[in-house]
C-alpha cells in the first residue's frame, strides 16, 4: 500500500455485514483518508459510532456522499436505485460510484441514470459474505483470498477501474472484471439458485408434518445441516436479489428442474449408472474447488477426508 490513500474521502451507504467489513478492512489497509457513514437505521449508525467504524457518521446518504471521492452503496439491491437518486446531484467532479450488490443488471439499471456525467459509476460484487447480517456481523478478514467482480460500463473508466481495483486489493481481495450479463448469469448458477434450493429444501422439512420440529434439529449434523446455515441468510437481501435476477434465475432453475428430473426418473427404474456418474463428476468438482482454496466461506460441519476410490460399492 502506498503512503497516501487510494481515496481521500469514501463514503458508505449500508453498514451492514459488507459496509462494515468495508470500513473496517479499509481503515486497516489504508485506503481511505477518511471514511464517512451513513445507514437508514438510527440503531446502525449508533452502533457505527460506538464501534468507531467510520470517521464521519452523516445525517443522509446525500450528505455522506457530499465530497467523497468514492461513495460504495451497500444496501439490499431494491433500494440501489432510491440511494442513487439521493446522492447523484450531490456527487463532486471526478467522484466514482459503486456497490456491491449480488445482482448487476437490475442495480445498473436503477442507478446509471443518477450518475452525472462528471462522475464514474463502476459496479463491483464481492464474492464473500456469510449468512450474517448489520455492523457486529462484519470483519476486516472477509474479502481476503476471495473474488471481488467489477463490471466496468466503459472502457472510458479504465483508470478509474484501475483504482478501485486498487482498493479492493488492498483489502485482500483478487479482482476479476466481467459484463453485466455475463455476471447475472454465472452467479444465478453458483450463488442465488443454489440459496433458492436451501431455502426450499428446509422449508419443505419444516412443513412436513412426520417429522417433528425436534428431529430435524436432532439429526441435522448432515448435508441438511449446510442447507440450514444457508437458509439462515438476510430474508430482504435475498428477496431482492431474486425479483432483481429474474431471467438468469429462472433460466437456471429450468436447466436445475430438468436435470432434477432425470434423477427422479433415474432412481424409479434403478438406472444406478447415471446416479454413480453424476455423483463422481460432482465429487471431482467439489475437489477441484477444495484445492483452489475457494472453500473457506462456509464453516467446516466436520469433513471427512475424501475416500480412497472411487468405485461403486
Ligand atoms: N451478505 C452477503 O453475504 C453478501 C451481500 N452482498 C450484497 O451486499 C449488499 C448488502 O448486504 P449485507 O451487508 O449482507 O446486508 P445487511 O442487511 O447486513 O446490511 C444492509 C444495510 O443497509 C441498510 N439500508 C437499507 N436500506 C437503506 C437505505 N435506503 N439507505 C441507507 N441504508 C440502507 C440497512 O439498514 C442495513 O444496515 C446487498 O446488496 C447484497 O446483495 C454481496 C456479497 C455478499
Ligand atoms: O454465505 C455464503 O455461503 C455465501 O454464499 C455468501 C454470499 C452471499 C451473496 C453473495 O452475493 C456473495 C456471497
Amino acid at each position: 500500500m502506498a503512503d497516501a490513500p487510494l481515496y481521500g474521502r469514501v463514503a458508505i451507504i449500508g453498514l451492514g455485514l459488507i459496509g462494515s467489513s468495508i470500513a473496517r478492512a479499509a481503515r486497516r489497509a489504508g485506503g481511505a483518508g477518511t471514511l464517512v457513514a451513513y445507514d437508514q437505521s438510527a440503531f446502525v449508525r449508533a452502533r457505527v459510532a460506538e464501534l468507531g467504524l467510520a470517521d464521519v457518521v452523516a445525517d443522509s446518504a446525500a450528505e455522506a456522499a457530499e465530497g467523497a471521492d468514492l461513495v460504495i452503496v451497500c444496501t439490499p439491491v431494491g433500494v440501489s436505485g432510491a440511494v442513487a437518486a439521493e446522492i447523484g446531484p450531490r456527487l463532486k467532479v471526478g467522484a466514482v460510484l459503486s456497490d456491491v450488490g449480488s445482482v448487476k443488471g437490475a442495480v445498473v439499471r436503477d442507478m446509471a441514470p443518477h450518475v452525472p456525467a462528471h462522475a464514474v459509476f463502476i459496479p463491483a460484487h464481492p464474492i464473500a459474505g456469510t449468512e450474517d447480517s448489520g455492523p457486529d456481523a462484519g470483519f476486516a478478514e472477509l474479502f481476503q483470498g476471495r473474488w471481488t467482480i467489477l463490471t466496468p460500463l466503459s472502457r472510458a473508466d479504465d483508470a478509474e477501474v484501475e483504482r478501485l481495483k486498487a482498493f479492493w486489493t488492498a483489502m485482500g481481495a483478487n479482482v476479476d472484471a466481467m459484463s453485466v450479463e455475463h455476471h447475472d448469469l454465472v452467479f444465478a448458477i453458483v450463488s442465488h439458485v443454489p440459496h433458492l434450493i436451501a431455502y426450499n429444501i428446509v422449508g419443505t422439512a419444516a412443513d412436513l408434518e412426520e417429522v417433528t420440529q425436534q428431529e430435524v434439529i436432532k439429526y441435522s449434523a448432515s448435508g441438511f445441516r449446510d442447507f440450514t446455515r444457508i437458509a439462515a441468510s438476510d430474508p430482504t437481501m435475498w428477496r431482492d436479489i431474486f425479483l432483481n435476477n429474474r431471467d438468469a434465475v429462472l433460466e437456471i432453475l429450468g436447466r436445475f428442474t430438468e436435470d432434477l428430473q432425470a434423477l427422479q426418473r433415474a432412481i424409479r427404474w434403478g438406472e444406478g449408472d447415471a446416479l454413480f456418474n453424476l455423483f463422481t463428476r460432482t465429487r471431482a468438482i467439489r475437489r477441484s474447488i477444495v484445492e483452489q482454496g475457494q472453500d473457506t466461506a462456509a464453516p467446516d460441519f466436520g469433513r471427512r477426508p475424501p475416500a480412497k476410490t472411487d468405485a461403486p460399492q
